[in-house]
């Protein structure tokens, strides 16, 4: 484990028939990075980490880990394991001899099994349960139980393709601390495919936001928030207005709008709603050209100077805080 190899995809391309899943992607994974694929539903997502794990042929391209060649070997020879949604876990196995599973596929004897098996189950603390069936499990176990089996192989890249979406949004939130933390101690490459935004946003030190087959735009997950170069990627990430201005299509943050007298603003806008957040409220109001912006006021901002419904107001921001977008 940890030998810091340095994950590319290189051209890769996925066709099913005519549908062209991936479209010549290209991506470099540097090791010990936490990386979240991020994208709506069929932007080709699960298609690319299944072509990492090797559970799916790529049609073109290739991928490389360390500077080997991975792209045509068997899963289990890639230096890769992968987490399923449904965790896959073995009805009748126990939790130990689930996470033996592979150990004992490749012909490790019993005693190194059961040792390897125990060290992966205190990694995720469940030497308490190891006992158990998965049925006996509850969502967030059966998801460490997971964890330890793609684990034990030892692999330079953990693949997780959608590893939250089983569980509650309570658990979600513990787990997602979780999986952040074991891939700090391990310092192995984590991909993990998601199409929420908060999530990735919370997880990944990079982030690679696809759109219809295609890399939108990726990179360290701040600059991509703060600096997305297409309304695609500025909508999909939240937080962000789109708005068209004379001189072309822009992005700003909800939170660096501020509600000004109608003279003194770069835009005239009239209340369309407001919405009472707690430490935060969000004002919606139409400007020209019949689109919507949201400023993100604190409380104290707000309450200040309330407004109410249908009121004039001006919207204003630094010109530093509009970022000029591709289309
Ligand atoms: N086995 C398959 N046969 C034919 N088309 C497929 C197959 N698997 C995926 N596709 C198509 O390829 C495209 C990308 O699918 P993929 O599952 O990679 O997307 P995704 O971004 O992971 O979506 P989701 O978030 O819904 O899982 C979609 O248009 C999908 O319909």
């Amino acid at each position: 484990m940890n030998q810091k190899l340095d994950l590319e995809l290189i051209s890769l391309t996925k066709r099913y028939g005519a549908t062209v899943a991936v479209d010549a992607i290209g991506y470099h994974f540097s090791a010990g990075t936490y990386a979240c694929l991020l994208g709506p539903s069929g932007c080709g997502k699960s298609s690319t980490l299944r072509m990492i794990a090797g559970h799916e042929n790529i049609s073109d391209g290739s991928i490389t880990l360390g500077g080997r060649d991975i792209s045509h070997l068997p899963p289990a020879k890639r230096g890769t394991a992968m987490m399923f949604q449904n965790y896959a876990l073995f009805p009748h196995l126990s939790v130990r001899d689930n996470v033996a599973f592979s150990l004992k596929m490749s012909g490790v004897d019993t005693a190194t099994r059961r040792a390897r098996a125990g060290e992966m189950l205190e990694l995720v603390d469940m030497t308490a349960l190891a006992d158990r069936l998965p049925a006996q499990l509850s969502g967030g176990q059966q998801q460490r139980a997971a964890l330890a089996r793609a684990l034990i192989t030892k692999p330079d890249v953990l693949l997780l393709d959608e590893p939250l979406s089983a569980l509650d949004p309570f658990l979600r939130i513990r787990m997602r601390a979780e999986l952040k933390k074991l891939q700090r101690e391990l310092g192995i490459t984590f991909v993990h495919v998601t199409h929420g935004q908060d999530e990735a946003l919370a997880l990944a030190d990079e982030i690679v936001v696809m759109n219809d087959a295609k890399i939108e735009q990726a990179g360290k997950t701040r600059n991509v928030f703060d600096t997305p170069k297409t309304a695609f990627v500025a909508r999909f990430l939240g937080s962000h207005n789109v708005v068209a201005m004379p001189d072309g299509m822009i992005a700003v943050r909800s939170d660096a709008l501020k509600v000004t007298p109608v003279e003194a603003a770069k835009l005239p806008g009239t209340i369309t709603n407001i919405e009472y957040q707690g430490t935060h409220v969000a004002l919606t109001a139409t400007v020209p050209g019949k689109q919507e912006v949201t400023a993100l006021l604190s409380d104290k901002e707000f309450f200040g100077n309330p407004k109410d419904l249908g009121e004039a107001i001006g919207l204003d921001w630094q010109a530093e805080a509009a970022h000029a977008l591709a289309r």
